[in-house]
């Protein structure tokens, strides 16, 4: 089980909802895919309105965990305030911290996202922030108090799955109790699988199922490669290794003259 904040989680698949063709394909993805959480982005519902309205009363009849988002935020007051807001729509203390640094890669403002998830995290939010693959800036996100960390692999909506396979198994590595969820940049099944046979706790991931030819297959087909990647990692990879080694005992040549 995912243990997120205290909360168990069945599935390791976290989905973003956002750019699906429409409502009830949004639905059949999140149902056929089982995942354990579903991202909502506050400007979304605020929208206001019956599209709204009626985004809200979907997610809510799914019966899964919401992590609102900072969506869009560029400085620590607007996230925060959005956070602040986000409680009081969506009734939780989960907020996804995301504090976007640059428009064209949409990296994350790292500075800006220790400084937001302190402030947050005294005010009582479970955080979960949008950062790099930086081992300094996740080590002060924990010292901030967040105790979930959420690494991009790839910029948002790139698809290019990790880009920095080592730098995610370092982060792994230095940080053994705390989940790790890779956030932005996946864009294939294999990618998931990558990350989770590092020893990754879940995966969030959004444009890939979205913008599928079939998203509901595709978030399916997403939710097998993260358990197959989950128990691989459980199972003991074998690492690769520089020389040949046979795979049948050579002992006792057969004799063939
Ligand atoms: C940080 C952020 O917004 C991501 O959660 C995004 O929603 C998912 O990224 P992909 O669309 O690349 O999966």
């Amino acid at each position: 089980m995912l243990s997120l904040y205290g909360t168990q989680l069945p599935s390791r698949l976290l989905l973003g909802t956002a750019q699906y063709p429409s409502l009830a394909i949004l639905a059949d993805a999140v149902k056929a895919s089982a995942a354990s959480v579903a991202t909502v982005s506050l400007r979304r519902e605020a929208a206001g309105g019956r599209a709204g309205g009626q985004f809200w009363s979907l997610i809510r009849s799914l019966g899964i965990m919401v992590l609102p988002n900072t969506a869009g935020c560029h400085s620590v007051k607007e996230a925060v305030t959005t956070a602040r807001m986000a409680r009081e729509v969506f009734g939780t203390n989960w907020i996804k911290l995301e504090i976007i640094g640059n428009h064209d890669t949409l990296q994350p403002d790292v500075f800006g996202l220790v400084d937001a998830a302190r402030i947050l995290c005294e005010e009582g939010f479970a955080v979960f922030p949008y950062t790099t693959e930086d081992l300094i800036v996740a080590q002060r996100l924990i010292e901030a108090g967040c105790q979930v960390l959420m690494p991009w692999c790839a910029p948002i909506g790139s698809a290019k799955g990790p880009r920095n396979l080592d730098a995610l198994r370092s982060l792994r590595g230095h940080f053994p109790e705390i989940p790790l969820i890779v956030d932005a940049g996946l864009g294939r099944p294999s990618h998931a699988a990558a990350v989770m046979e590092l020893g990754f706790d879940a995966v969030l991931l959004n444009t890939a199922v979205a913008k599928a030819a079939d998203p509901t297959t595709m978030a399916v087909a997403f939710a097998k490669a993260v358990e197959a990647g989950r128990e691989a990692f459980l199972a003991g990879l074998l690492e690769p290794r520089d020389m040949a080694v046979p795979s049948t005992p050579v002992i006792g040549k057969g004799v063939f003259a």
